[in-house]
Order: structure tokens, then sequence, then C-alpha cells
């Protein structure tokens, strides 16, 4: 296996800084509009979905995300259309989850075989950079809305400012990697040996009720925690990715154009 360090500095130039505004070119722009201060985490959450489904036109593809941020934007969807607001969209669901929200919401659903360009992805994250870099795949559901939000013409994260970190892996919080069944434990123990000079630890990832968590695709999944910030995401999600019987990494680089984050301070848009 090729060396790998995470100390060099990431490959890509910083092309945003989260909390600075740049005198010659803004983008990032903050709305105080809402007295955000007496809201609870959900609220905000909803907050962040909302806004973002303000950007959906009439005949939109759309990707539909996952998770408790995302299932607030598929409702408003939802609402939207059954009062005839908004028209003529269809969605491609990232989990089984979403897929029966949105069906019982009447969102009309199409595949990415018919439909292979989306024009606007809507989903939730685990943590996002200060470059919008975002981990996601903690519901779960990381390789299919890598794949639909990878095809996606815009894709907006939204979701709540605990979200935030200064690196990703940075949360403490688990970062999936998702692998086939056969040998798993021959890939987790390759992927904690990767990081270990990083005191990464790798678990399988197991549900509420004890057993063995299986995603939609009938994979399981192995969470890796850090103790300490990814210095170097694309090295890391390079080497991930060279593993095989590994299927996606829940690191999605480069791919957000857009992030919503609503806090106690408003809603906060940053893009690309
Ligand atoms: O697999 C799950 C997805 O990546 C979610 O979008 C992510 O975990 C964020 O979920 P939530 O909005 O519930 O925090």
């Amino acid at each position: 296996m090729a060396s790998l360090s995470f100390v060099s500095s990431s490959l890509r130039t910083p092309s945003l800084t989260l909390r600075t505004t740049s005198h010659s070119s803004p983008k990032t722009s903050v709305s105080f509009s809402v007295k955000a201060q007496s809201l609870s985490q959900d609220d905000l959450k909803k907050l962040a979905a909302e806004k973002a489904v303000q950007s959906i036109k009439p005949g939109m593809v759309l990707g539909l995300g996952t998770g408790s941020t995302a299932a607030f934007a598929v409702s408003q969807i939802g609402k939207l259309l059954s009062s005839g607001e908004l028209h003529d969209i269809v969605g491609i669901p990232t989990s089984k989850r979403t897929e029966e929200q949105a069906r019982s919401l009447g969102i009309p659903l199409v595949t990415l075989d018919t439909h292979p360009r989306i024009d606007l992805a809507i989903d939730g994250a685990d943590e996002v950079d200060p470059n919008l870099d975002l981990v996601k795949g903690r519901g779960g559901a990381l390789l299919r809305e890598k794949m639909v939000e990878a095809v996606a013409e815009r894709f907006i994260v939204v979701a709540d400012d605990t979200k935030l970190v200064e690196g990703l892996g940075g949360s403490g919080l688990a970062m999936p990697v998702e692998v086939v069944k056969f040998c798993w434990e021959f890939n987790l123990v390759r992927l904690r040996d990767l990081f270990k000079e990083f005191g990464c630890e790798a678990k399988l990832r197991v549900g509420e009720g004890g057993e063995v968590y299986v995603t939609d695709n009938s994979n399981f999944i192995v969470d890796l925690y850090f103790k300490e910030p990814l210095k170097d995401a694309v090295a890391a999600g390079w080497e991930i990715g060279k593993f095989e019987g590994v299927v996606e990494h829940g690191l999605f680089l480069g791919m957000a154009t857009s992030v919503i984050i609503a806090g106690k301070n408003g809603v906060e848009v940053m893009n690309k």
C-alpha cells in the first residue's frame, strides 16, 4: 500500500472562509430576518430546509436527501405541491425512508436511470467545514446520496449550526464507510490501520436493537472515529476508496454548491 501522509495541507485552495466575507467578492450572506434566539434545533433545521426549498422552480428534477433536516425539505415540497404553489417537479429519493415519505406526500418520483441529470439536490450533512466540504452518512444513506448529489447541477446543504467544524472528522462523531458484507472485518482492520497514527477507532455499525446495521444496498457500515480533524481529507478519501470491498465513504468533497446554516443569529447562506 502506498504510504500516506495526512499532514500535508489540502490539495485544493479554500475558496470560502466561513466567518469572513471577502471585500472583492462576498460569498456569504446572512439573513437576520428571523428571531431565531428561542428556536429549538428542529426549528433551525426546518428554517434551513424551507429556505432551500425556495430555490425550487417548476420543471425541475430534484434530488431528495435523507435525514431529519432533509425530511423538513421533503415535507415542504409536499405542502407546496398540494397547495398548487409548486408543480411539474419530479424527485429522486436518496433512501428507502425518503422514498416512503415522498410517496406519502404525493411527490412524483423518478430514477437516475431515466433522469441522469438533476437540477437541484437538497440534503443535510453531519459536518460542514469552511470549504463547504462535508461528512455525510450517519443516517446510513451515503451511497445513494453521493450518486444523486454527484450529478446535481446545484447541491444545497441544509443544517443547523451544530454541524459546523473547522476540519472534517473534527466533531469526534462517526465518519461512515460502507463496505460489502464479505470479510467486513478485514476491511475494518485495514481502515483502522490506515489512520492508526491519528488514534482512529473503527467500529461496525449496529442498530438500536443491537443488530448489525444493514444499508439500503444490503451492505455494512464501518464508522471511523478520529481524535483530531483530518489534515488532508482529499488524500484520506482517495486512500479509503482504494480498498477493494469499500463501496463508498462519507467524505463529500467539492460537491456542495451552497450551504444554508440556521443558528441562533439567523440563517446564513454560503455559496461556492
Ligand atoms: O445518511 C444520512 C445523511 O447523510 C444525512 O443527511 C446526515 O446524516 C444528516 O442528517 P440529519 O439532518 O438528521 O442530521
